[in-house]
């Protein structure tokens, strides 16, 4: 079952068209780069895809079923815009925040050797083991990103979606993040990646997908950088639309 389906999706906030006709598949297993430039509409499709907004025209699914139905907080791991910068302010540990990650399944239960023994291996996963006990908010930003990774693994989570997580953080530890995404990726989890540095993500995604309100480019990374696709999103007069592209 593919992880993400949005058929002909449109949304505006208000009389703000952010999203035109947006149709899309993120295949099971996939890192799906998307790219475009600043207000082109990629957070707002990213929470259509994860059903945290509903489209005005289309639909969304997630995991086969309508997107907005899915709440109940497992199987997606969804590391916000600047909310690795805004953790920093919660008085909590390392270990408690991957902890919530186990919140949807221990539901009203005990917190039992099971949750412990995967809180315990998201850390050593991401390599923050040795930070667990420190507070959230006295970590660097790479390493902060790299303790939101492991709540959205302590939850098992199948899709991980990131909108520009890296945005503040040093090149060395942005560029082993991202080795880290793709690590992950190669363990068979699907990962969706917002990110503004197009080098990154050609780098490292299978599958990319430029949007400036409309899909200008959905294709491999390689096809990306040979084609227009790049100028021709960053260029376009939103109104006056030119394209060859589906
Ligand atoms: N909550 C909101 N209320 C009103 N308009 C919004 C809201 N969020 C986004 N927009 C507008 O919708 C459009 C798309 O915004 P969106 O944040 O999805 O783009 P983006 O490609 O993620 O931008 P960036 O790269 O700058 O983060 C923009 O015109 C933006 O100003």
């Amino acid at each position: 079952m593919n992880p993400v389906e949005v058929d002909a999706v449109t949304f505006a906030y208000g009389d703000v068209p952010a999203v035109d006709d947006v149709s899309l598949t993120v295949e099971d297993g996939e890192f799906l780069g998307l790219v475009g430039p600043n207000g082109s509409g990629k957070s707002t499709l990213l929470k259509l895809m994860l059903g945290l907004l509903r489209p005005d025209r289309g639909t969304a699914r997630l995991f086969g079923e309508p997107a907005h139905e899915h709440d109940d907080g497992t199987r997606v791991g969804y590391v916000a815009q600047q909310s690795t910068r805004a953790a920093g302010e919660m008085p909590i540990t390392v270990r408690e925040v991957v902890r919530m990650g186990r919140y949807p399944h221990v539901g009203v239960g005990r917190f039992g050797s099971e949750d412990r023994t995967a809180v315990a291996e998201a850390l050593e996963t991401v390599g923050v083991s040795d930070l667990a006990d420190r507070r959230i908010g006295a970590l660097s930003g790479g390493q902060r990103q790299r303790v939101f990774i492991a709540r959205a693994l302590a939850s098992e989570a199948d899709l991980l979606a990131l909108d520009e997580p890296a945005v503040g953080v040093d090149a060395d530890s942005r560029a082993a993040f991202y080795d880290l995404l793709a690590d992950l990726n190669e363990r068979s989890m699907t990962v969706i990646l917002i990110e503004h540095d197009i080098g990154v993500v050609t780098e490292r995604a299978s599958r990319i997908v430029c949007i400036n309100r409309e899909v200008f480019f959905h294709g491999d990374p390689g096809a990306f950088t040979d084609s227009d696709a790049l100028t021709d999103a960053y260029g376009a007069n939103q109104r006056t639309l030119h394209h060859d592209h589906p």
